[in-house]
């Protein structure tokens, strides 16, 4: 689903990471740890097509991301990508349904119950209602997920989608990113700083400045 091959990236003279080489499976769940700073947040903005790379090659399902311009990266993106973004990138004037529901309207396929289970698989069932603004940081970041997958996409990034939840809560939401894995067959790569979200992937892998190793 995903092939990065000797992937590098620099900001000016300060290199992020360097030679970045992965493949990730349909149907598997890869944790990603490193250091503050080492460009992991770089790599998943790289893969979307969000920024890009000074060489090497990212394939996302078959299509080399060089190939598409602009248009056709936001194409692919819309189809195939759920992106958990750290800083949630929730839309305040929508109210939090119709920020779930948001990547199925995008595709013209609207699904109301679709929308309303995975509001209940994030615990936010009694707050579709709510804007951005009325929610706790936990919260948002709860429907960050659930926007992230309901469109059931082949690729799932996400940046520390844990960060802001307490254990039983962070548990419930892996659960969710799981459960995308293992029953509609998605691929996610999750960024992550906590041990209990590395214990629950298939490989963990660590980013250093000198490319990509299995922890
Ligand atoms: N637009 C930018 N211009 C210049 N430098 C940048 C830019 N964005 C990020 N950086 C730098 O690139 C490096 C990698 O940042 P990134 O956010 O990818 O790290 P990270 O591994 O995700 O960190 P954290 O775990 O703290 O979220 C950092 O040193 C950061 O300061």
């Amino acid at each position: 689903m995903l092939l990065l091959e000797g992937l590098s990236k620099s900001y000016g003279e300060t290199r992020v990471f360097h030679d970045v080489t992965l493949e990730l499976g349909t149907g598997e769940f890869v944790a990603l740890l490193g250091e503050s700073g080492v460009g992991k947040s770089t790599l998943l903005n790289c893969i979307a097509g969000l920024d890009g790379a000074d060489a090497g090659r990212i394939t996302v399902g078959g299509t080399d991301l060089a190939t598409l311009d602009e248009a056709g990266r936001a194409r692919l993106r819309r189809a195939r990508l759920g992106f958990v973004f750290q800083a949630f990138h929730v839309l305040p004037h929508l109210t939090v349904a119709e920020n779930v529901a948001l990547p199925l309207l995008l595709l013209n396929r609207p699904d109301e119950r679709r929308v309303a289970a995975l509001l209940d698989a994030v615990g936010l069932g009694a707050l579709g209602a709510r804007y951005p603004a009325q929610l706790s940081g936990g919260q948002l970041q709860r429907v960050a997920i659930a926007r992230a997958v309901v469109h059931a996409p082949g690729l799932i990034l996400a940046d520390e989608p844990t960060g802001n939840l307490d254990p039983e809560t962070a548990e419930r939401v892996l659960g969710v990113l799981l459960a995308q894995v293992r029953e509609a067959g998605a691929a996610c790569l999750l960024v992550t700083h906590s041990e209990a979200a590395a214990a629950r992937a298939d490989r963990v892998l660590r980013l250093s400045a000198h490319g990509i190793v299995a922890r």
